[in-house]
């Protein structure tokens, strides 16, 4: 690469208390007592010039939908579809806040799971601010102070891991509903079009 011709990155930190069990894992503590962490979420952005306002991506703009769909999993609980069913028919009955993924929410799960919502967000968004190939770099989710996982693309869209179909995700009804736009993962799934506001 010549100078002159790198990606500059931003970087944006989110942050929710989330509760899992992490099945068939070896820490014991992990795998057979429900638990919660405050996870550290990083996503990375990159882009190889910069938009009217000279930024990668304003800041301001990660605050709509990626935001949202982030903290969608804030005080709630994440659930694994293969765990027992069971044991998935209580959480859903006590707690109102949960989502289910395709995969064990370990962190390393939760980085890929997050890659992939939120590329399909950039991919599906229309920059209006004069943003050229904005990317998403990577995701860094930190389960506690001392332990972290990060997915770059090439693990996130790897299916060996696990699936990469958004559809697998079942977020409850009151997680759903206290977005701005109850309907906006359906609309994601179904291909819709975001258009990034001129102002925030
Ligand atoms: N590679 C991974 N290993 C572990 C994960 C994970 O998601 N990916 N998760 C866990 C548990 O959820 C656990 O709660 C966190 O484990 P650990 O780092 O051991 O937590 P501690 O707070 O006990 O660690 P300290 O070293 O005291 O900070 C286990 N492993």
């Amino acid at each position: 690469m010549n100078i002159g011709e790198g990606l500059m990155l931003i970087r944006k930190l989110y942050k929710f208390e989330n509760a899992h069990i992490v099945r068939q894992c070896t820490s014991r503590r992990c795998s057979r007592s429900i638990h919660g962490h405050s996870y550290k979420v990083e996503l990375l952005f990159t882009a190889p010039s910069l938009d009217r306002g000279q930024m990668v991506y304003d800041f301001g703009l990660t605050k709509g939908m990626i935001k949202e769909f982030i903290d969608a999993f804030d005080h709630a609980i994440t659930l694994w579809s293969g765990d027992d069913p069971a044991y998935l028919a209580d959480m859903k009955k006590w707690s109102e806040r949960w989502v289910e993924l395709p995969v064990n929410p370990s962190a390393e799960q939760f980085a890929r799971t997050i890659f992939l919502l939120v590329d399909r967000v950039l991919q599906q968004t229309e920059m209006i601010n004069g943003e050229s190939d904005v990317m998403l770099e990577g995701v860094i989710v930190h389960e506690t102070e001392t332990g972290y996982a990060k997915a770059k693309r090439e693990d996130a869209y790897n299916s060996t891991m696990g699936p990469t179909e958004l559809d697998r995700i079942v977020f409850s009804e009151r997680v759903k509903a206290e977005w701005s736009n109850p309907e906006m993962f359906e609309e994601l799934l179904a291909g819709k079009r975001f258009l990034n506001p001129d102002i925030v």
